[in-house]
């Protein structure tokens, strides 16, 4: 089946009809973790099986930030990101609805009689056990099942997936960050937390000191623990760079402003305007504040020696 990337789906916005009657995997995926490969695993198996288009939905802007329940500052991928994952992983077309007042007004039966059923003609629905959706989160599982089985469509759910013991969760990766562990949120990820941003213009100091460093905005990533990280760089050419980043607000410079900012590794060229994709590897250590640009550099030395050992035993 050919590609279609994201598909953004508002209220009256028509489905192409070669991708109606598909296997949905319906979810936030933020992050695209174990616990969302295995829906959306699930549901790529029985599109193939049975023959028909296999489709992730998702909604944009995420409910929680339409609800304001928590920091602006939360998400573990960008939509973009998200679709290339769950392309790699066998979908068709990433379906997002916005959500915005009309959506989040719909009760749960409405929800899936005007999007589900209507909207993009779903075949089958496949969840996380979990799943809540609809006005004040009133439909769970168990009313999908029985709204599919009135309008014709299969159901089927996905048990957490469990890694050491303990459910993989987007809040268990969002901790594992904001601690400073980029290892463990690896490991649930499968695959580094990765930040992908436009290079920006920054105050042009890190030349003087012979670490130019490309500047990218945070945008509304969550923010893991400031500090130092040994990353891997993908420009937008395919090569993968290793390197050593600041994340967090500089405070050795005034005024503090809050950046990400790698230093490439055997690298020189002009990345800006470029998107790039900022994978941490590991922690190294807190910012600190130096009181010259000497002391600040020695410091950059042996973070970029240790990056690279950490980069090359990796
Ligand atoms: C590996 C590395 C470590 C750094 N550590 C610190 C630090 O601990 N404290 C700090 O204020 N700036 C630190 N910086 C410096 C700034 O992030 C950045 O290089 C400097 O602000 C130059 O900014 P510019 O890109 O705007 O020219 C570090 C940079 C790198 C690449
Ligand atoms: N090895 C490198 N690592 C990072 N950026 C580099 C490198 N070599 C060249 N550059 C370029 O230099 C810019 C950063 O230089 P810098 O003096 O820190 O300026 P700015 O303050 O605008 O970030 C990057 O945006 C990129 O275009």
């Amino acid at each position: 089946m050919e590609r279609h990337g994201i598909i953004r789906l508002g209220k009256g916005d028509a489905l192409p009809a070669a991708l109606r009657g598909g296997i949905v995997a319906l979810g936030n995926f933020d992050g695209f973790h174990l616990g969302h490969q295995a829906v959306v695993g699930r549901a790529v198996e029985r599109a193939r099986a049975e023959g028909r288009p296999a489709l992730g939905a998702t909604f944009d802007p995420h409910p929680m930030r339409f609800f304001k329940q928590d920091t602006p500052w939360f998400r573990l991928s960008k939509l973009e990101q998200r679709a290339e994952l769950m392309q790699a992983a066998g979908v068709d077309a990433l379906l997002v609805f916005d959500f915005d007042a009309e959506l989040a007004a719909l009760s749960a039966e409405d929800f899936v009689t005007a999007r589900l059923v209507e909207q993009i003609g779903a075949a089958g629905v496949v969840t996380g056990a979990d799943f809540t959706f609809g006005k004040a989160r009133s439909g769970d599982v168990a009313m999908l099942a029985a709204l599919g089985a009135t309008h014709g469509f299969s159901t089927d759910t996905v048990g957490a997936v469990a890694l050491d013991g303990e459910t993989v969760s987007s809040t268990r990766i969002r901790t594992a960050l904001r601690d400073g562990r980029p290892r463990d949120a690896a490991r649930l990820l499968t695959r580094p937390f990765t930040i992908r941003g436009e290079v920006r213009h920054g105050d042009k100091v890190g030349r003087t000191i012979g670490y130019p460093t490309a500047n990218v905005d945070m945008s509304n990533y969550l923010r893991p623990a400031y500090g130092i990280y040994a990353v891997r760089v993908a420009l937008a050419d395919g090569r993968v760079v290793g390197g050593a980043a600041n994340l967090g607000v500089r405070p050795s410079f005034d005024p503090p402003k809050e950046l990400l900012e790698p230093y490439l590794f055997d690298f020189s060229g002009d990345l800006y305007g470029q998107v790039i994709d900022v994978a941490l590897i590991e922690f190294l250590r807190p910012e600190a504040k130096f009181d010259t640009l000497e002391a600040l550099t020695e410091q950059m030395a042996a973070d970029c020696t240790r990056a690279r050992e950490i980069l090359a035993g990796d």
